[in-house]
């Protein structure tokens, strides 16, 4: 497997094995032993979430308060997203930073996401199926987001501001500086 380190410290970029033969292919979407060796830590996952979109629709920026944080594993079932992960954590080198990663079926790429990020993506094609695993369970109560369009964070997603489809939820979002922390 490729790892990748990304600019913000804990967040990883991971490549699969493909096995390509005449009759298509084989990939480990998750070895629990390979992902401990890649990031240095043993990440216990306990829910496997999958989302359906179509083009233009923008979940973010999305997280789970204080004991409720999640860390993620996403990758892309079908199709392609920018997938975004911001660095909320206080005490981090790279505090409201992010970063902007293409995840697709084609590349087969996986974004690790560490407790303490907020997390979004934009749907680039047709339609995306995005799978992803939580090493924390969804506590409706502990939900906290962040506006996808913070100027204090600027950041880019990929398609015309009147293309993206949110939820009113989601709409509803408060900048940073205002956002539950
Ligand atoms: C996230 C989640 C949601 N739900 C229920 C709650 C709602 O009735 C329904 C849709 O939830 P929501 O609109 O919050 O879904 P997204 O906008 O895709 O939210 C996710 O978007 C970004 C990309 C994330 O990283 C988070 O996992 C999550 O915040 O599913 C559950 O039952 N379990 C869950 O884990």
């Amino acid at each position: 497997m490729k790892v990748t380190e990304t600019k913000l410290a804990g967040c990883y970029i991971l490549e699969p094995e493909i096995f390509e033969d005449e009759r298509g292919y084989l990939t480990e979407v998750f070895n629990a032993r390979r992902f401990k060796q890649a990031i240095g830590k043993d990440i216990d996952f306990v829910q496997d979430n999958q989302s359906f979109s179509q083009y233009g629709v923008v979940r973010a920026l999305h997280f789970q308060l204080g004991d409720h944080a999640q860390a993620k594993l996403i990758r892309v079932l079908h199709g392609i997203i920018w997938d975004v992960a911001v660095d909320l954590r206080g005490d981090s080198p790279t505090y409201k930073q992010y970063i902007g990663v293409k995840l697709s079926y084609e590349n087969k790429k996986q974004l690790f996401i560490p407790r303490g990020f907020a997390h979004g993506f934009v749907v680039l094609s047709a339609t995306a199926e995005v799978c992803y695993k939580c090493d924390n369970y969804y506590h409706k109560e502990a939900e906290g987001g962040i506006a996808y369009n913070d100027p204090d964070f600027d950041i880019d997603w990929k398609l015309p501001a009147d293309s993206l489809i949110l939820s009113e939820k989601d709409k509803a979002l408060p900048n940073f500086d205002t956002a539950k922390s």
